[in-house]
C-alpha cells in the first residue's frame, strides 16, 4: 500500500499530517509522508527476469519513490536470478529545508545508525541541519541511514564512543548504548562500560565545545517500581548486581556523570528518561515485546507473553518521542524529564491486540494468514519490573509536550513496515 494512503487520527481524532512544532525558536515540523517516504518503503527496485546484471544501466530500473510522496530516487537494484542487488547512493535525495547558517546546527548523534537514532536523523537533515552519525553498529545497522550517505549536511563515522572523539558541534545527542535486554545483557561489562565511559567522553567534548548535550536516559532507572506511575523525583528500585543492573546502573551514573559536568563545569545538560517505544527500524529480532509480536504473529507463529503476562508496559511511538526530544533538547529545562506515552497495557492484553491488528491489516490486505496464532507462555526473565508508566507532567508543563498517536495507530503502521520487509526478502 502507498504510505500516501495511510490515513492516521491522533489521541483527540485529528489526522495527523505532520510531526514536530515550532517552539522554543526551533521548528521541527516535518510532513508525515517525508518521513514515511524514508521508511516506508523499499530498498530496491526488482530487475525483470533475463535481466543482464548491469549496475550501469540506470534507465528502466530507477526506482522512483515520488507517489504523492517527496520525489527522490534510488538505482539500487536487485537481479534475482543472480540473487544480488546493486548498491549506489541515492540519484537524487530527499529535499531539506535550506536554513540560514545562524539557523542551521550542527549536530552530533552517537547511536545514530539505530532504531530511535535513525528517526531523530531523518528528523534533523529534513529540517536542513548539518548531521553527524557515530555508531559501532553493534545493535545500529547502515541501512537506517543509508539514504542519507554521499548528502553534503550528512557524515557517517564507525566509532566506539568508549573512545574518546572530537568534532566542533553545537548540540551532541548522546544515545549511544544497546536498549534491548537480550543484547544489553550479551556483554554485561560492555555495557557499563559504554554507558559510563561512552557517556564521560561525550560530555568532555560538550565541555570542550560548548555543545548542548542531551542523553538519553531509561525508564530502566526506577528499576521495579514501588510507585505508580513513574515521577522523575521518584529515585527508584534497582537491583544493584541483578541480569538488568548493567544497564540500569549504567544508566543511573551516566546521569550522575551528566549532572557532576553540569554542576561542576557548567555543561548545558538536558537529560530525557525515555519509556518503552517502538515504531520501524525496529530490529526484527532484537527480542523485545512489540518486534517479537508483530513478527511471530505475521510469521503465524505463536505469541511469547513472558510469565503470567500481567506485567504491564505503557508504549510510545517512535515520533512523539522524538518530537519530545528535540523539544527537550532546545528547551531550558535542565531537570531530567520523563518521555513516554501513559496507555498502559499488561502484556497479555497487548498480546491480544497485536493478535487482532496484524489480522486487520492482512484482511484489509487480503492476505490469508496461513494459521490461527495462539499466545503462549515463557518464563519471565529475572527482575523483570512488575509495572510501568510515565507520569509526564512535567513534560506538559515544562515542554508543553504530549504524545499524540495512539497505541493502535503507531502498531498499525510498525505492522505495515514489517509486512514490507518480509515481501523484500529481509526479514
Ligand atoms: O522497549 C523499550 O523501550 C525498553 O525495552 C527494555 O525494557 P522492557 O520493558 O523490559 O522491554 P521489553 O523487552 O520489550 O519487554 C516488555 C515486557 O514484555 C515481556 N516480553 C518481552 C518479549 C516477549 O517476547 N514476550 C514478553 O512477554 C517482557 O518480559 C517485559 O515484561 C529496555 O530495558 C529499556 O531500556 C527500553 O527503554
Amino acid at each position: 500500500m502507498p504510505s500516501s494512503a495511510v490515513k492516521v487520527l491522533d489521541k483527540n481524532g485529528q489526522e495527523i499530517t505532520s510531526v514536530g512544532f515550532d517552539r522554543f525558536g526551533f521548528n521541527s515540523e516535518v510532513p508525515i509522508d517525508d518521513l514515511r517516504s524514508l521508511y516506508l518503503r523499499s530498498h530496491y527496485s526488482s530487475a525483470k527476469p533475463n535481466d543482464e546484471l548491469n549496475p550501469d544501466d540506470e534507465g528502466p530500473h530507477h526506482a522512483q519513490f515520488t507517489k504523492g510522496l517527496s520525489p527522490y530516487q534510488s538505482k539500487s537494484i536487485y537481479y534475482p536470478e543472480h540473487n544480488s542487488i546493486s548498491y549506489t547512493t541515492l540519484a537524487r535525495f530527499p529535499p531539506v529545508k535550506l536554513l540560514a547558517p545562524s539557523q542551521r546546527k550542527r549536530v552530533l548523534v552517537t547511536g545514530g545508525a539505530g532504531f530511535v537514532g535513525s528517526h531523530l536523523v531523518d528528523r534533523l537533515m529534513l529540517l536542513g541541519h548539518d548531521v553527524t552519525v557515530l555508531d559501532n553498529f553493534f545493535t545500529g545497522s547502515r541501512t537506517t541511514v543509508s539514504h542519507w550517505v554521499g548528502h553534503p549536511n550528512f557524515e557517517l563515522v564507525r566509532h566506539d564512543v568508549v573512545e574518546p572523539f572530537m568534532i566542533e558541534c553545537d548540540q551532541i545527542y548522546h544515545l549511544a548504548c544497546p536498549a534491548s535486554p537480550p543484547h544489553y545483557q550479551f556483554n554485561a561489562v560492555k555495557t557499563v562500560k559504554t554507558s559510563f565511559m561512552g557517556t564521560l567522553n561525550m560530555l568532555g567534548l560538550a565541555k570542550r565545545t560548548k555543545a548542548r548535550f542531551l542523553i538519553s536516559s531509561t525508564s530502566e532507572v526506577y528499576g521495579d517500581p514501588e510507585v505508580h506511575p513513574q515521577p522523575e523525583d521518584y529515585w527508584g528500585h534497582v537491583n544493584p548486581i541483578g541480569d538488568r543492573a548493567c544497564y540500569d546502573e549504567g544508566k543511573r551514573v551516566a546521569e550522575t556523570l551528566t549532572y557532576g559536568y553540569h554542576r561542576q563545569d557548567g555543561v548545558d545538560v538536558r537529560v530525557a528518561r525515555i519509556f518503552n517505544t517502538y515504531g520501524p527500524r525496529m530490529n526484527p529480532y532484537d527480542g523485545r515485546v512489540v518486534s517479537n509480536f508483530i513478527v511471530q504473529a505475521l510469521k503465524g507463529e505463536d505469541l511469547t507473553v513472558y510469565g503470567d503476562g500481567t506485567q504491564t508496559r505503557s508504549f510510545q511511538y517512535i515520533h512523539d518521542l522524538v518530537d519530545g526530544l528535540i523539544c527537550l533538547m532546545n528547551s531550558d529545562e535542565t531537570r531530567p524529564v520523563n518521555i513516554g506515552n501513559g496507555d498502559e497495557f499488561t502484556i497479555g492484553d497487548f498480546a491480544e491486540l497485536v493478535r487482532e491488528i496484524v489480522e486487520k491489516v492482512q484482511a484489509e490486505d487480503g492476505d490469508k494468514p496461513s494459521r490461527q496464532v495462539q499466545v503462549v507462555y515463557k518464563a519471565l526473565p529475572n527482575d523483570d519490573p512488575q509495572k510501568r508508566r510515565p507520569d509526564t507532567t512535567r513534560a506538559k508543563e515544562s515542554l508543553k509536550w504530549q504524545p499524540r498517536w495512539t497505541v493502535r495507530m503507531g502498531l498499525e503502521e510498525m505492522v505495515r513496515y514489517y509486512k514490507a520487509k518480509m515481501a523484500e526478502g529481509s526479514l
